[in-house]
């Protein structure tokens, strides 16, 4: 493997970083970090995975890509904050909180009594055959059982289970509707449910424990 060791990064986090504990103190939610660009910048990373993923460069054209993302990556080396105060994951404006490493998706409802939200799995989700990996539909919903379990509770909550039953294929590019919500609870243990839909057909389902973290819990 190449690449991680030249990486700069400057993601300790200060004294003055909202966080306490393993996440956030608060739901910090923002809509103004990184910019009001931020969202498609984002957005155009994943259409180039999308790209990468089904694209067969001549040597001299993944030669020529590789300066490209070289220069790129330089710029964006010389904006490097630490985990608690970068957009991604705050920003409530945009397709999973501007996180580029979740499969997108809109929050239609949030409150403790669930999420409904509204998912896409990209090119770049491809498992084989046109559909998607199974890995990914687990990161759905997990994050989106995180955030049900946290809804509920008021605070953070972290996974200590997380069981997918695959029902049936997942497609690619394909808005579906992943369900989440509490069915159970007992002190800080949060037995969480969720379904994932391609309009009537159940694709797959979830079932999964969260923990409220306690205050200063790492
Ligand atoms: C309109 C929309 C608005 C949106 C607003 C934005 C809101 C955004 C909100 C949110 C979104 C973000 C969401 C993100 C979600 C992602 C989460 C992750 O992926 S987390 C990473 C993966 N998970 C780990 O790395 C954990 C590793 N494990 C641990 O750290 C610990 O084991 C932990 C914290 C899970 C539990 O440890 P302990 O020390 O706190 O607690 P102990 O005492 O061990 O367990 C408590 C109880 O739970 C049971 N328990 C623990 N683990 C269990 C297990 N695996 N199976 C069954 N029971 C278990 C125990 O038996 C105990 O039960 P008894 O109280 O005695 O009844």
């Amino acid at each position: 493997m190449t690449g991680a060791t030249e990486q700069q990064s400057s993601t300790e986090a200060s004294e003055t970083s909202p966080h306490q504990g393993g996440f956030r103190a608060d739901f910090e939610v923002t809509t103004e970090r990184g910019g009001p660009s931020y969202g498609e910048m984002v957005e155009q990373v994943r259409t180039f995975m999308d790209k990468v993923r089904y694209a067969s460069p001549t040597p001299e054209l993944a030669d020529e890509v590789i300066e490209d993302l070289k220069k790129l990556n330089a710029k964006l080396d010389t904006t490097l904050v630490d985990e608690w105060t970068s957009p991604s994951g705050t920003r409530i404006d945009l397709p999973s909180r501007g996180n580029i490493t979740l499969p997108p998706y809109e929050v239609r409802n949030g409150g403790p009594e669930g999420v409904d939200a509204e998912v896409i799995f990209r090119r770049f989700h491809l498992g084989g055959n046109g559909v998607a990996h199974g890995g990914h539909v687990a990161v759905a919903f997990d994050d989106l059982g995180g955030m049900a379990a946290a809804l509920r509770a008021g605070r953070p909550a972290r996974t200590a289970y997380l069981t997918v039953n695959y029902r049936s294929l997942t497609p690619l590019e394909t808005p579906l509707v992943l369900r989440t919500w509490v069915h159970e609870h007992d002190g800080r243990k949060n037995f969480v449910r969720g379904t994932l839909h391609d309009g009537d057909r159940l694709c797959a389902e979830m079932d999964a424990l969260f923990i409220e973290l306690r205050p200063g819990q790492a």
